[in-house]
Order: structure tokens, then sequence, then C-alpha cells
């Protein structure tokens, strides 16, 4: 199975629609108020509505109450939940749609034990440990991840077109998501570092 693509942090119909024609197989909407990046309700319902079929678009949340979740997937059609802060399983399972749960990798974590908590997330989605939750551009160390984890991985954190290719031939995961890494600035995607990004991947995957 080709390595999968996630486009996070899109705020505009523009951007999402680029990572699409590119490849991309999902965008990420992030409704982390704190984020730069943050879409209200009905701008993300427009971004979501302008998409193509089978594009899978990824709610992302941290911390967020439950209430909020069930909101927003009453307003935005998510195809999947990520959840990047400190949830544990059973929040997580309780919407019953498909969630990525993030891991904040640093010296020490056991990401064996993480992965065995969270038994019911689709993959787990591995980022830098970093003040804040996410976002950051920030790399971590790829041999801190043991192979023969339960759970298919999604690799993050400050991926970009000038390591893309090397973190897909060393980690080998199931995806790959960025968001940093194709801006120009926070939020506002560069089309030609999307294409780039994308062509570095399917290069690497081989
Ligand atoms: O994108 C954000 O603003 C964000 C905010 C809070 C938590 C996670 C966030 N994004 C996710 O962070 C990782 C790494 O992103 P980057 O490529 O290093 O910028 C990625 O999974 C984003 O989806």
């Amino acid at each position: 199975m080709p390595v999968r693509i996630k486009i996070c942090g899109i705020t505009s119909i523009t951007d999402g629609l680029a990572a699409a024609d590119a490849g991309a197989d999902a965008i990420g909407l992030v409704f982390y108020p704190r984020s730069p990046r943050f879409v209200d309700l009905g701008h993300a319902a427009e971004i979501a509505r302008a998409m193509p079929p089978f594009l899978d678009i990824v709610g992302l949340f941290v911390n967020a109450d439950a209430a909020t979740v069930r909101a927003t997937l009453a307003a935005v059609p998510l195809s999947l939940l990520q959840f990047h802060g400190d949830e544990d399983e059973a929040y997580c399972r309780q919407f019953d749609r498909p969630y990525l749960k993030a891991a904040r990798m640093r010296p020490g974590f056991d990401l064996v034990q993480y992965a065995a908590s969270f038994p019911s997330a689709q993959a787990l989605l591995l980022d830098a440990f970093v003040d804040g939750y996410g976002g950051a551009g920030h790399t971590f160390d790829w041999s801190l991840i043991p192979s023969g984890l339960p759970r298919p991985i999604v690799l993050s954190g400050g991926l970009a077109v000038d390591n893309v290719g090397e973190a897909v031939r060393r980690v080998r995961p199931a995806a790959v998501d960025v968001s940093s890494g194709v801006e120009v600035s926070k939020g506002v995607k560069d089309h030609a570092k999307i294409a780039a990004f994308i062509a570095g991947v399917r290069n690497a995957d081989v």
C-alpha cells in the first residue's frame, strides 16, 4: 500500500483543492482554538463541502469537550478524528468514528505501552514533544520508534520537502502528515511545496 499523505492545517478552499490536486489523500482541519490554523465551524463546513470525493477530511482536536466534538461532527463532514492532546481511550472511542491518537515523542517515552492503551485507534500519529501540543515544525529522533508496534504509524513533526524522503525510507510509516513544512506562513499553504512534498514521498516509497 502506498504511503498515505495528509496535508494538515488547511484554512482555505484554495489550499484544500491544491492539496487534493497534488495527490494528497487527506486534509486536516484544526479545531483547536489556540492554533493559528484554527477554523470555525462555518468556514470548516464550506471547505469540506468544496473538496472532491474520496478525499479524507480529518478534524484535529486538543483536549476538546466531547460536546464540542459532537457539534463539529454535526456541522462538518469529517471522515476521521485526530486527537492531539491528553485524551484517553474511552474519550476517543465515544464518537464511533475512526481516529488517530497523537503521541508526543521524546527520550524515555514508552510508545509500546502508549499504543497498548489505545487499542481502538486506527493509527498512532507520532509528533515531536513541544511546548504546546503540535504544529510546531519540530522533528524528533526517529530512532526512538520501536519496531513491531501493534498499530500503523502516521509520521509527523517537522516533515518538509528536504527530509520527507529520508523519513519514508527510514521509518516506513503507513502515512505522513505535514503542516508547517508546506506553508508560506502559519495557516497559508505554499502550493509548490505541497507538490514537491508529495513527489518526495512518492519517489522514496518504492
Ligand atoms: O497544526 C496545528 O496548529 C496543531 C496545533 C495543535 C496540535 C497539533 C497541530 N498540528 C499537527 O502537528 C503535527 C506536526 O505538525 P508540523 O508539520 O510539525 O507543523 C501534525 O500532525 C499536525 O497535524
